[in-house]
This record gives structure tokens, sequence and C-alpha cells, in this order.
């Protein structure tokens, strides 16, 4: 309960109880219902008592360590914390310590080593899904270095983190706050931490010649949203627009790259990335399921246009059903998403079916695979000098172009698009960590026919 908005009369003053009311497509409003009571000693108890019920929800966070990034998405990261959530964290009193950025991994450093984890319930990070793949990073880092637990190792089995994480929307695709809540609303999400939510969540390792590269959370892609990535960066003024822009231009170069996919298939579990369900709130297939025999690894050859492995369905605005609208949060999987060299129409219908409900993986030249570790090795990649090749490989490519400029040659490389962030190196080794982290959500909630009897208001 806050306290009276403004007293009726002195001697009967009003009390009011904030709650959670649902709106139209998975959004949480605060709505408030007053009571008046004309028994001073009655109302006290109806307080007390409400209060006493309410600390005695120990879901619910009370101290929160919160991040803002002033620069993602429109750069309104400050205002949207300010004008629509703090209120919302006071009326439900939860004390916070906010600290505005001052550079990239800034968040990610300050968690990694200073940060004293010990007084928060969780951390808030208003941004967009650079800046919380920079919390993860600071608390996994944190976590595993905590307990004696080496990153390098690819095979090692990673401590899962106990504080939750709280996305406030301020990004530019917000693709991991929209697949977890339904809708990217800074409100809504602010409710479901002050309810106190948990979602589990899986999260890949990504490595190097056994060297720790990053984790994923949503999409690693080589091929198109590498080089969409790649070209946006250097558009940043641009705001949200710069993925259009640059995923437009990316669509006309066409290039294909060539290499090798190994990967172990999850064969053991129920769902498969073809299912017509989705993951949703409430008891599902999302589970960490234990792999009961061993089985071999698959390897695909080719020249492919796009290789994307989803975590989550990575639904967004842009695409309201995801990049895999079947793949689970929480099953210790990732789905494969194989795009061969096909023609430009052809890519075209398979990039324009994420933003419809037609099926983007029946096409002939797209495969998809639900598997637990994977494996990438560009063709010319043969030993550790990579990088060099790739830096020579450039340098030689350019050349011929700027000598050629009509010749379609595609590169030899690509860049690997981490959730949002490029990676240094085009073979990589990937390893899902079933729930290595929770979030202040619920997952994506069924629309209910009668609102009102499924879901029972919640008091804040
Ligand atoms: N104070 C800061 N100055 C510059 N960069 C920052 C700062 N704080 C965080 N960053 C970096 O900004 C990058 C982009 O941030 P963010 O993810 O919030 O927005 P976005 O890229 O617009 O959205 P999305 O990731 O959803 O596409 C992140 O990689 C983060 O590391
Ligand atoms: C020519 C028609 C084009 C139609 C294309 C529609 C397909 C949209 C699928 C969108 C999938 C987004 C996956 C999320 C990736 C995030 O981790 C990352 C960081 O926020 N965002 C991007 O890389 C931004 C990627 C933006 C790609 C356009
Ligand atoms: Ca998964």
């Amino acid at each position: 309960p806050s306290s009276p908005l403004y007293p009726v009369t002195p001697s009967r003053p009003p009390s009011t109880v904030s709650y959670v009311e649902r709106a139209r497509q998975h959004r949480w409003r605060c709505s408030d219902v007053t009571f008046h009571c004309s028994d001073g000693a009655l109302r006290q108890q109806w307080i007390q008592t409400i209060r006493e019920q309410l600390t005695a929800l120990t879901s619910r966070p009370k101290h929160l360590l919160v991040y803002i990034n002033p620069y993602g998405g429109k750069q309104q990261g400050e205002c949207i914390y300010e004008q629509k959530v703090a209120p919302l964290f006071a009326c439900a009193s939860i004390s916070t310590d906010v600290i505005v950025t001052e550079h990239a991994n800034h968040a990610r450093d300050h968690l990694k080593t200073e940060a004293e984890l010990k007084k928060y319930d969780g951390v808030v990070c208003v941004g967009g899904d650079g800046m919380f793949s920079e919390i993860v990073h600071g608390l996994v880092s944190r976590t595993q270095r905590d307990n004696g637990v080496d990153q390098n190792s690819p095979e090692e089995k990673l401590v899962p983190c106990s504080l939750r994480i709280g996305i406030i929307p301020a990004g530019s695709t917000d693709c991991i706050c929209y697949a977890t809540v339904g809708i990217n609303d800074p409100v809504t999400s602010a409710l479901h931490v002050i309810v106190g939510d948990s979602q589990p969540m899986d999260v890949c390792s990504v490595h190097h010649n056994n060297t720790f590269l990053r984790y994923s959370i949503s999409l690693l892609g080589y091929g198109f949203y590498g080089d969409v990535l790649a070209d946006s960066e250097r558009k940043r003024w641009m705001g949200p627009a710069r993925y259009d822009f640059s995923g437009f231009k990316t669509f006309l170069t066409h290039h294909h790259y060539e290499g090798a996919v190994s990967f172990l298939p999850a064969t053991d579990i129920l769902g498969t990335p073809r299912d017509k369900t989705r993951c949703r709130a409430g008891p599902n297939l999302c589970f960490c399921s234990i792999p009961e025999y061993e089985v071999g690894w698959g390897v695909v050859r080719g020249k492919f246009l796009a290789i994307n492995a989803a975590s989550m369905s990575c639904a967004c605005p842009r695409s309201p059903m995801g990049l895999s609208p079947a793949a689970h949060l929480a099953d210790g999987t990732t789905d494969l998403i194989l795009v061969r060299k096909c023609s430009r129409f052809n890519f075209l219908r398979h990039l324009l079916r994420h933003t419809s409900k037609d099926d983007q993986f029946d096409m002939t030249f797209v495969e998809v695979h639900r598997v637990r570790r994977f494996r990438f090795t560009p063709r010319h990649c043969q030993n550790d000098s990579e990088l060099d090749l790739r830096e020579n490989g450039k340098q030689l490519f350019s050349q011929i172009c700027r000598d050629h400029p009509a010749c379609s040659c595609s590169p030899a490389y690509s860049s690997w698009n981490c959730d949002g962030e490029i990676l240094p190196h085009a073979a990589i080794e990937v390893g899902v960590h079933c729930q290595l982290i929770k979030l202040f959500a619920r997952g994506i909630e069924e629309q209910p026919l009668f609102e009102d009897l499924a879901n029972p208001p919640c008091a804040l």
C-alpha cells in the first residue's frame, strides 16, 4: 500500500493500494484502488496486514543495483528510468543504487571487480541487448571467478549466477526483453521486477582455440547478420534505423561464405525447431534435460549466406515471431539455422517470412538443427594464423574488387554477430549452458480468454 494520495476529510483519510493490471499485447499497467474506512483502528490494521503480507514475499527484490546506458537506442535511457521506472520502484519500497555508465564496458567491469553484490537482490539494466550482454558478462565472469571456474576451458561446467537481472528496454532491437516479456515497454518490465518474477535463461559460451571469447544469449550470426552488424556499427548516429539501412545494403551485396559446421544434436529432448508450439510462461517443454546417451556429431559443408544460432526465439518488433519461433528460453539448446547460397529472390522470400507467420525453414536451401554444441571452420582457415590470413585476405579481395569493380566475388570471411557485438575470429566453438542466468520475467503469457479470472491482480 502507498501512503494516502490525498485526505478526503482529516478524520477519514483514504488508503490506496497500487496493483498490476494486464492490458493488451502483454502490457502491464499500474492501477490504484482507494479504500475509505471510518474506523481508524481497522484501517491501520488493514494497512499493517497488507504490508506484512508483501514483506513476507521473499521473491520480491528490496535492493537493486541499476545501470543506465545513456547512449543506447534513441539515447533516452536516463529519461525513461527517471520518469517511468524510478517512481514505481519507490512506490514498491525498493531502494536502488543507480550508475549511469560513462563508457562502454563500464557496467561489465564494475560488476566483475568492484560491485558489492551481497548488498543487492538483483541488477537492473536500462539499455538494449548490448547493455544486457555487458551485465551478463560481468555477472557470469564474477561468479566463475568467485567459484574458481576457468572460463577458457570450453568443456567446463559454469556456475549459475544467483542475482536476477531486470531489463528496462531502451535499445535498438531489445530482443531479449521482447522474447521474455512479450513487449518492449519500460513500465511492464519494471512491474515484472517489482513482483519478483524469475525466468531462467540459457547462455552460450564462445571459444576460439581454447580461449574464451564471449557469451551469447540471443543470436550468434555469421554471414548476413554479421555483415549487417559490421556495416551498421559505422552508422550508430542513425540510431535504430541503422539496421534497416545496413540490412538492405547487405541484402543487395549478397555475399556467401564457405566452411564446415559440425554440431552435436540434442536428440533427447521433446521439442524441435519446426514445432508449431511456442515457449510460453507456465509448464512447458522448457527445462534442462540430461543427455542419456552419446550421439555422434553431424557435419554440414558448403557455401552459406547465413549461419545463425538462436538460443531463444529472438522475437523483436522487427520480427514478432523471431529467427527461430519455436526456440526455448531455458532448455539447454540452441537452434542452428543454415541458409545455403541461393538466389537473391529466394533469400528475400526467406527474410520476409521472418516478418509474417509463414515458416522460414520450409525452403530447400534452409536447414535447422536443435543442438547442444557446434563448431564453425571457414574453408580458408587451417591453422592459428587465421587472423593474419583474414587481414591479408581482406586486403587481397579489396584490391581485386578495386581492380574489377564489376566482379561479384564474395570475401573469404564474414564476422560473427554475437548479440550485437562483432567477434574477432571466424572459427569458433560454441556450447550451451542451460539456465546459467535468471531474469526478472516470466516468459510470454498466453493471452487468456477471460483475463480477470485467469490472472488475478497483484498488489505492489
Ligand atoms: N556510456 C557509454 N558510452 C558509450 N557506449 C556505451 C556506454 N554504456 C554502454 N555502452 C555500450 O553501448 C552499446 C550499445 O548499447 P545498447 O545495447 O544499450 O543499445 P543498442 O545497441 O542501441 O541496442 P540493441 O543492442 O538492442 O540493438 C553496448 O555495446 C554498450 O557496451
Ligand atoms: C530486406 C528485408 C529484411 C527483413 C529482415 C527481417 C529479419 C529480422 C530478424 C531480426 C532478428 C534479430 C536478432 C537479434 C539480434 C540482436 O542480438 C542484435 C543486438 O541487438 N541485433 C542485431 O544484430 C540487429 C539485426 C537486424 C537485422 C536486420
Ligand atoms: Ca534455448
